[in-house]
């Protein structure tokens, strides 16, 4: 598939989730290509419906801006006292609904929205769909002051770590922090490695979505969007 085929099934499953942000609800917007053109989708209907949001919070600068550049006010998480839906995109999602998020580095926002909101759409192509998780590699925050040792670690355990790089430069997360990303591949027990990296001391956040996601939205190349339900 090309990047044009592509983004032209990101748009329609982002246009498809637009359709179900309803009146006066709390919205939370993730980060990525998908999610740009459904923040797109969400100011046409502005425009045309004038839909009205009673709050909205989003995982990274790049939405927020994307949303107040369409006359959207933009709250922090800690600002509201629920969140009805969040839409995201997602790396790679299984047969259970399980994904890999933080290819786009917002994974510790982008947990805690989900985390906090009561129902999580993701919308993927069909290229992001996997039997087993894997296929690309796992983001892991982790904090400056033990970095090293976490990369040690995760290399003595196999998990085969790479410093996720901006340049010349280690990447900087929105929170002063470092990403290491773990190329295992195929990921053989999620929730044993999610455990494992829950209890990490030094790891702030890592990209594996276990038990979150509700319901994704799938464009598939043949034309059908396909909606499939936790
Ligand atoms: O988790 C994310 C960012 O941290 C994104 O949702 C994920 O990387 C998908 O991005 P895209 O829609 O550009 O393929």
């Amino acid at each position: 598939m090309d990047k044009q085929q592509q983004d032209q099934l990101k748009r329609e499953a982002a246009t498809k989730a637009a359709m179900l942000v309803e009146n006066n609800s709390v919205l939370g917007v993730g980060t990525g290509s998908t999610v740009a053109f459904f923040i797109d989708a969400l100011g046409q209907r502005k425009a045309k419906e004038g839909l009205t949001l009673k709050h909205i919070v989003t995982t990274s600068n790049r939405s927020k801006k994307q949303l107040e550049g369409l006359g959207f006010k933009v709250d922090e998480l800690a600002d509201v006292d629920h969140v009805d839906l969040t839409i995201d995109g997602a790396d790679r999602v299984d047969e259970a609904l399980d994904g890999i998020k933080g290819g786009g580095g917002a994974l510790t926002l982008e947990k805690n929205v989900a985390i906090n909101s009561k129902k999580n759409i993701w919308i993927v192509d069909e290229s992001k769909m996997v039997a087993h998780l894997g296929d690309f590699p796992l983001p892991v925050e982790v904090l400056p002051i033990s970095c090293e040792q976490n990369f040690r670690k995760f290399a003595q355990e196999g998990l085969k770590p790479q410093w996720r790089m901006n340049g010349t430069e280690r990447y900087v997360t929105h929170y002063g922090n470092y990403i290491i990303d773990l190329a295992v591949d195929p990921i053989p027990a999620p929730h044993g490695l999610a455990a494992y990296l829950d209890q990490t001391v030094g790891v702030v956040e890592h990209g594996l979505f276990l038990n979150v996601c509700d319901q994704v939205i799938i464009a598939h190349s043949d034309g059908t969007i396909e909606t499939q339900e936790r």
